[in-house]
């Protein structure tokens, strides 16, 4: 069954923003949850834009759903994983002078790098996903790697200038559900998705969980959280 795993890094954006101790991202994890969400992610980055490490060590103590850390493939992330044991680590690429995240992360130019992370992760019972791009040998590389669970890129069908492109992304993101769950993979999706291009995502067969942050702390801002999570699972036809 199709899940929702929020992402709550921009109401730690709004509390940066002043450097200061409200919104509070982890009574947000919990208004989330009341509205419905079956997941909580978070994006502790190097920069700390947003999420800092003391949101995520105390999300690890509050969320009833599940935590999954998305982090880039560092030793200094990789250090703090196993010392929080979130239920699961997405691993995403990172630039500092990103806005936000650009593409999918490499496994096939670092398959060494990644599938020593992942072995060292999931050694500590914590499952790795790979934030890729839909794409046959980055999907390859990540079986490869041991990868329990991909998240597919979901940017390109976002960023779409007209139907034609999209249903030409959306064809490539099925296309890769089917080879990634052909080849083992357990799949995900996520990034740019809204509550008006959510829907043709979440009908990809085969498809676990979709990621969603800034559509849904956008709404919440205006709505409320528990609406504004209650909306994306109607939007997603999965309440
Ligand atoms: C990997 C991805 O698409 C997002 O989950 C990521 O968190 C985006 O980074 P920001 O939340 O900093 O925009
Ligand atoms: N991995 C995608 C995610 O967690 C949220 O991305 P976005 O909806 O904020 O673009």
């Amino acid at each position: 069954m199709l899940t929702l795993g929020v992402n709550i890094d921009h109401i730690a954006t709004i509390r940066q923003a002043r450097r200061t101790v409200e919104p509070d991202p982890v009574a947000a994890a919990v208004l989330a949850e009341l509205g419905g969400a079956d997941g909580i992610t978070v994006h502790l980055r190097e920069d700390r834009r947003h999420i800092q490490d003391r949101d995520v060590r105390l999300l690890r103590q509050t969320v009833r759903s599940h935590l999954n850390l998305e982090m880039a493939a560092t030793d200094e992330m990789v250090a703090i994983a196993l010392d929080i044991k979130p239920d699961y680590v997405t691993l995403v690429p990172e630039k500092r002078e990103e806005v936000t995240t650009e593409g999918g992360l490499d496994i096939v130019g670092q398959s060494d790098r990644i599938g020593e992370i992942v072995g060292k992760l999931q050694s500590a019972d914590i499952p790795v996903s790979l934030f890729i791009d839909a794409d046959h040998a980055q999907i390859d590389a990540s079986v490869k790697v041991k990868a329990k669970f991909i998240e597919l890129h979901t940017g390109q069908y976002a960023e779409a200038k007209n139907e034609a492109s999209r249903k030409k992304e959306l064809e490539i993101l099925a296309q890769g559900c089917k080879q990634a769950i052909e080849a083992g993979l357990r799949v995900n999706a996520g990034h740019g998705l809204t509550y008006w291009n959510v829907y043709p995502v979440a009908c990809i067969p085969g498809m676990e969980e979709l990621n969603i942050g800034h559509t849904i702390i956008s709404r919440a801002a205006l709505v409320g959280m528990e609406r504004a999570v209650r909306e994306m699972k109607q939007a997603m036809r999965i309440q």
